[in-house]
């Protein structure tokens, strides 16, 4: 199995069986392999988010498969889901959505202890971590005291503090200035590349989709 995450047949309606239902995701078939980061480019109001959320076992579809790893998701009991959401996947959305009254370094090592990590090994990935984005030097500032760009750097960091399998990215530059945006995405597809994860990553942004393996466009893979 060399599919990090497999979708099939996925679909979702909001307000299903009420009077103005929406149906957002019809019979939707998405792999992401071992690896490989995809960008998902859709339109305002596509689906991207939900299909994210569905991804990353944050939300169930009305039918259709979710697959992590080549293991069913699907019918899983929320602690299970939890579980696997915790260990597997890394989740970036576009404003940072630290905790404003922890420092960069402790945003990186709460969810490090949640899973059971020993604090020091926390305290070394995320020092570890905070480096590789070229932030080491801020490891004690609260996000406050951090500009937007490096802010969103800590919020990568975090993403990936517990090693995930799946990187779930929604328009994670899409808050900041077009330069700044750039440079963070950057920093982004060097860290994805060198801890060689998969990843999922929605933007509108055209320029860097065109930067990732693959891009799928939503409207397109609506059978
Ligand atoms: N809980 C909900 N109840 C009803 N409709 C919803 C609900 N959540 C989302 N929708 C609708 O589903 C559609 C898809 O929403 P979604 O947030 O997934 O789109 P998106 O592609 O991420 O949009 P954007 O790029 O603007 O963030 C939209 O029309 C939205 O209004």
């Amino acid at each position: 199995m060399n599919d990090v995450l497999q979708l099939t047949g996925v679909s979702k309606t909001y307000g299903k069986g009420g009077p103005a239902p929406v149906e957002v995701l019809s019979s939707i078939d998405l792999r992401v392999a071992r690896g490989e980061v995809v960008a998902l480019v859709a339109p305002s109001g596509a689906g991207k988010s939900t299909l994210l959320h569905i991804a990353g076992l944050l939300d169930t579809p009305d039918s259709g498969q979710v697959l992590l790893r080549g293991r069913d998701m699907t019918g899983l009991p929320d602690k299970a889901r939890t579980e696997a959401r915790r260990a597997e996947l890394g989740f970036i959305y576009q404003f940072h959505h630290l905790l404003p009254e922890f420092s960069a370094a402790e945003n990186i090592v709460l969810p490090q202890l949640a899973n059971g990590t020993p604090a020091r090994a926390a305290q070394a990935r995320a020092a570890d971590l905070l480096d590789r984005v070229g932030l080491g030097h801020r490891a004690a500032h609260r996000p406050a005291e951090l500009s937007g760009g490096e802010q969103q750097r800590v919020a990568f960091c975090r993403a990936l503090a517990n090693g995930p399998a799946l990187l779930l990215a929604d328009e994670p530059t899409g808050n900041l200035d077009p330069d700044t945006s750039d440079r963070v995405f950057d920093v982004l597809m060097a860290l994805v590349r060198e801890t060689g994860l998969s990843a999922l990553i929605a933007t509108h942004n055209h320029d860097l989709a065109a930067r990732m393996d693959r891009v799928i466009r939503l409207k397109e893979i609506v059978a």
